[in-house]
């Protein structure tokens, strides 16, 4: 699913009018039925609605919405905050078509005029829009501030008043807090970056049929990964398939004291439906693996705490294996940075890199030159910023990953809430799947077992990152279903994990 900007929004509002052809008050008539549809779902016939419009279209979308709700019984109250003496047309249009159904319409000027709001009530926050082109302040911001410090619930039409959709906000903004934002037809920027969260909630887009053919050609470097997307992306398996079909991953993981990282990527790389695995450990590890994970063929290093490379057993050199995936639990060992140096200009195909083989990328930046085009990095954004540079707000910071991915042609899983996957291309898709209780140690090296088994049955490697990262996230989604978020651990993630 595209995410658009605020331009490539106004101009979609303006092809779906000319084109379907539908007049401008009727599609705010539909974005009002769907934002009521979901609204209604979601609240009682009996809460106190308090709706607060701005005098734009967003403040048009929040009358309609009023007298729609009007009409199915609901207890409103309209407020609109008068800050401008200019109202928009459609503003006006609903406006009128609401006098008709009540006469009970507030106006707020001053802040003896704002209402009191209580925990059982719901305010409706639709005092600004996409439209959105200074910061708030004077009645504006007092009515914002009311509102984020009183106990109601809130429920933004399309955006929080205040937030930017595309660019970012200054620290001292005043923006609305809601509880939920109900947005038109597709997600915003805006929604998907960690400083926003507050300003965001849980979002919901609510299809008010757009010009499909417009979305369709707009060029965007931003997506959003939708469920029924990423199930599409699942290859099927062949009846007459044997696990040569599968593909024979290695894995280089694991150091003495973190031999948990290489039984987990291990046990994720199985659970993702690799062929054949084997997994190069430094010899302390050797009992842990067979035992943890009998289902591994075992590389046992020829050093004792540490990875090094050659091992102990004979085997084909990594670079015969159908992909590597390296890092977690591997440490930063002047004998691992010496393997790590060979072993790069041996592989040829796309492996998964992840943890402390991203820090010592980091620190041996020429090491980087040398790893295979289109292979998957993961870091975290701490790994992440020590790869690249700091940045000052979270749009730099999707700039900076652009341009590292497309210099460097790999793929790059920036982690956390909304993980980005970036392409070589320049193009970002963010997920939504995973909650916070994803937030706890081994939850990523489960990410790099479940990518490695994906290279190794040859998926694209932009494909094997969105899919993965996609289906990891839902793993630990129904881990917090079943048993909450908190105390969740990566060995239940890899449990839930499923290929359907
Ligand atoms: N155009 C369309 O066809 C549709 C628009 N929709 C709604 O329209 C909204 C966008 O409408 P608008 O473009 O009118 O935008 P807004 O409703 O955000 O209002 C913008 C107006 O407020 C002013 N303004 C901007 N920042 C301000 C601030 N900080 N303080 C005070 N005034 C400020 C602007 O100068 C402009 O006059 C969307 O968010 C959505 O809710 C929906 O009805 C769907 C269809
Ligand atoms: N709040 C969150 N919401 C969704 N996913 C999260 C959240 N916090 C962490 N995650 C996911 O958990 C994983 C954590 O990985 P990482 O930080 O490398 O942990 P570790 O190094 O301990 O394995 C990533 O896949 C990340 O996207
Ligand atoms: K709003």
């Amino acid at each position: 699913m595209k995410i658009l900007n605020v331009d490539q929004i106004r101009a979609l509002d303006q092809a779906t009018i000319q084109n379907e052809p539908i007049a401008p008050l009727n599609l705010m008539e539909r974005a009002a039925l769907a934002f009521v549809d979901w609204f209604v779902d979601h609240f009682p016939d009996t809460t106190l609605t308090k709706i607060f419009c701005g005098l734009g279209n967003n403040g048009g979308d929040g009358l309609a919405i009023a007298r729609l709700l009007l009409e199915r019984q609901y207890p409103v109250e309209v407020h609109v905050v008068r800050y401008a003496p200019r109202e928009s047309d459609d503003f006006m249009h609903n406006h009128r078509r609401l006098k008709l159904v009540t006469e009970k319409v507030n106006y707020i000027e001053f802040s003896r005029d704002i209402p009191a709001l209580r925990h059982n009530e719901v305010v409706i926050d639709a005092i600004l829009g996409s439209g959105l082109s200074r910061p708030t302040e004077g009645i504006v911001k007092s009515t914002i501030e009311a509102i984020n410090r009183a106990p109601a619930t809130v429920v933004a039409v399309d955006i929080a008043s205040g937030l930017y959709a595309d660019q970012p906000n200054a620290e001292d903004d005043v923006i609305i807090e809601p509880d939920y934002t109900i947005t038109f037809q597709l997600p915003k920027l805006a929604f998907v970056l960690p400083k926003n969260g507050r300003y965001v909630g849980e979002w919901h887009t609510v299809d008010i049929r757009l010009h499909k053919r417009y979305i369709d050609l707009a060029p965007t470097p931003y997506y959003f990964t939708h469920p029924r997307e990423a199930r599409l992306l699942l290859h099927k398996r062949d009846r007459y398939s044997h696990k040569g079909t599968f593909g024979h991953a290695l894995l280089l993981v694991g150091s003495y004291g973190k031999m948990g990282a290489a039984v987990l990527s291990a046990r994720a790389c199985l659970r993702s439906g690799v062929g054949l695995l084997t997994v190069q450990i430094p010899r302390c590890g050797y009992p842990v693996l067979q035992t943890a994970v009998p289902e591994a063929m075992c590389r046992p290093d020829g050093h004792q705490y540490v990875l090094t490379g050659p091992s102990e057993v004979e085997g084909p050199p990594p670079g015969d294996y159908t992909t590597v995936g390296i890092g977690p639990g591997i440490g930063k060992a002047p004998e691992t940075l010496a393997m790590f140096r060979e072993l790069l200009p041996t592989l040829k195909k796309p492996i998964v890199v992840d943890a402390d083989a991203l820090n010592l990328l980091s620190e041996n930046r020429e090491l980087l030159e040398q790893v295979p085009p289109n292979s998957i990095l993961t870091p975290h954004p701490k790994e992440f910023e020590r790869l690249t540079q700091t940045w000052k707000d979270d749009y730099e910071k999707l700039g900076i990953l652009r341009d590292f991915a497309k210099t460097h042609q790999v793929v790059v899983v920036l982690k956390g809430a909304y993980s980005a996957v970036a392409t070589p291309a320049g193009e970002i898709h963010f997920n939504g799947t995973g909650n916070p209780g994803l937030s706890t140690g081994g939850t990523g090296d489960v990410l790099t077992g479940v990518l490695t088994a994906l290279l190794a049955q040859g998926y694209d490697p932009v494909e094997a990152a969105v899919l993965g990262v996609y289906a990891h996230g839902l793993a630990g989604d129904r881990v917090a279903e079943q048993r909450g978020p908190i105390g969740m651990v990566a060995s239940d993630v890899v449990d839930a994990l499923r290929w359907e």
